[in-house]
């Protein structure tokens, strides 16, 4: 592809204080996904909030290609779901709500293609109306989808329950299998699916594991668990990636085709 097509695609990055500096933080994975299994141009959104003093959205998804939200360890406010305030010590990022939530809903009026990964995933649901469990191990009957408590990486990211994948969704015409094994480091959980998202793969215990927009023009998924971790040696994690990447390189090629065919004339 000319490197002038390919697709610019927005990572959503979480404020975060590290030792006594304030940063807007994203994890190279999400960067090395777009730049490696995309083969995207990444471009980091600060969690400035939306609007006026903060994130011009319009402004910015004319540039964009595409939409990436990412994970964090911080989960969303439970105020723009209505639900009871978070106990003391969990980990918050209001700053990204405030820029997330309205980017996703505008992304979605202007059909960009989407990709929601895990807090992202949540923030699709709570910026289109649903709800989310605060403490998914806490609700009888229900795995604990957490991550095991060790500080190596590996095993955080090893498969940690099978999802059974709703047969004609989305993501079985994309996939071509009802099963599959995924991996998961999450507390918070779908509650309240919202208006307009369709439920595209479940955990055992009930648990929404995926989930599309109904009658989306384009490619816009969420998923709770980490495709991006070692996604070229994940068949199905390579899928979806690929999928997402050829709805952002099919915008990248509307939007920007006529100006480069001009620029080579
Ligand atoms: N805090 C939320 C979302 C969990 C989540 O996104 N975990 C990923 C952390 C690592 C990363 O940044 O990718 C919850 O607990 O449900």
């Amino acid at each position: 592809m000319s490197r002038a097509l390919r697709p610019l695609i927005g990572i959503s990055a979480c404020r975060r204080t590290i030792t006594v500096w304030t940063a807007h933080t994203v994890g190279d994975k999400y960067v090395k996904v777009v730049t490696e299994t995309i083969g995207g141009m990444p471009l980091i959104l600060p969690a400035i909030g939306a609007g006026e003093d903060g994130l011009d959205v319009d402004r910015v998804l004319d540039l964009l290609d595409g939409l990436l939200l990412t994970g964090s360890p911080s989960n969303v406010e439970p105020s723009h779901y209505g639900g009871r305030p978070a106990r003391r010590g969990v980990a918050a990022d209001p700053a990204r709500d405030m820029t997330t939530l309205p980017l996703i809903r505008r992304a979605l009026e202007r059909a960009v293609p989407l990709f929601a990964i895990c807090r992202g995933f949540q923030e699709l649901n709570v910026a289109l109306g649903g709800t989310l469990h605060q403490h998914v191990e806490e609700i009888p009957g229900r795995l604990d989808h957490r991550a095991p408590k060790v500080d190596a990486l590996a095993p955080k990211l090893e498969p940690a329950h099978p999802v059974a994948i709703t047969p004609g969704g989305q993501l079985h015409r994309l996939l071509g299998c009802t099963e599959a094994s995924v991996n998961s480091l999450h507390g918070q959980g779908i509650d309240r699916l919202a208006p307009g998202l369709r439920v595209e793969a479940v955990a055992p215990d009930g648990q929404i594991e995926a989930a599309s927009v109904v009658d989306a023009p384009g490619f816009v998924c969420g998923v709770q668990w980490h495709p991006e971790h070692q996604a070229r040696e994940n068949p199905l994690s390579a899928k979806l990636f690929d999928a997402f990447a050829a709805a952002c390189r099919a915008r990248a090629q509307q939007r920007l085709a006529p100006a480069v065919r001009a620029a080579a004339e």
